[in-house]
């Protein structure tokens, strides 16, 4: 088993009930600086909750989350949306671009919400969609470009605040294959040139393999992919 030596973000004993469903049971896991983390399991196993629970999006029942020392679940709505806003980058399965705003405008998006004035934050937005080549589609709305083009737009918007940590929720679920790689490849070599960690949740072997580490959730239960295989 790795166990990073200093983790970045951290969460043990969690557990979550919606009703009388029992989402986590007890999951734990620890992700370092850069680390690149895939979290596997069969539908329902409960990834999506605990990928929630260390973005700040959930809270837990009860167990502990840290972000860099400090109590995740302590934190008030309005620190937990700074951080998330901050150091946070999320991809989801269908992008969830602002159908309303072009390309360029929805990677420029985040740098706005945090101040970042229009012309800085449109000419960093321009470097993302180069460095994900998709900066032809800067002007066009997303429901112009193809689902593997949007979700490359979608990965630029995640890294263009220079987050610390991209949470991404089966960003290939809806692709194909090819499409799928490209955007992993992209996504997982961003990461590794700005220092970015990804907790990745998916249920295929062919994305997780691009993670330096896989852990299994079983029942709400994690467990470490290699005691698994
Ligand atoms: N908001 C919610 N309200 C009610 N039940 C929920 C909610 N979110 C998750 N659940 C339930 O909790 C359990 C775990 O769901 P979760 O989405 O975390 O699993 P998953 O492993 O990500 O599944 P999938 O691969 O199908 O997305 C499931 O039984 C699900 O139906």
């Amino acid at each position: 088993m790795t166990t990073p030596e200093t983790p970045l973000l951290a969460g043990s004993g969690l557990h979550k009930s919606f009703g009388p469903t029992r989402a986590l049971d007890g999951a734990a896991l620890s992700v370092a600086a850069g680390d690149v983390l895939a979290i596997m399991g069969s539908s329902g196993s409960g990834k999506s909750t605990l990928l929630h629970c260390l973005a700040g999006i959930v809270r837990p029942d009860s167990g502990t989350i840290t972000y860099g020392g400090a109590d995740l679940i302590a934190m008030d709505d309005k620190a937990r949306s700074a951080l998330r806003r901050t150091e946070f980058g999320f991809v989801f399965q269908f992008g969830q671009l602002v159908p309303e705003l072009s390309c360029l405008e929805n990677v420029a998006l985040p740098l706005r919400l945090t101040g970042t004035r229009r012309k800085q934050a449109e000419a960093k937005a321009t470097e993302w969609l180069a460095r994900l080549e998709v900066d032809g589609l800067a002007k066009r709305r997303p429901g112009d470009v193809s689902g593997g083009q949007a979700q490359r737009v979608a990965v630029a918007r995640a890294l263009v605040t220079g987050p610390k940590v991209v949470f991404a929720d089966e960003p290939t679920g809806a692709l194909d294959s090819l499409n799928g790689e490209r955007v992993m490849q992209m996504l997982t070599q961003a990461a590794r040139d700005t220092h970015a960690a990804v907790v990745l949740v998916t249920h295929e072997p062919r994305v997780a393999a691009y993670a330096d580490r896989e852990i299994m959730v079983r029942d709400g239960r994690t467990v470490d992919r290699e005691l698994v295989a």
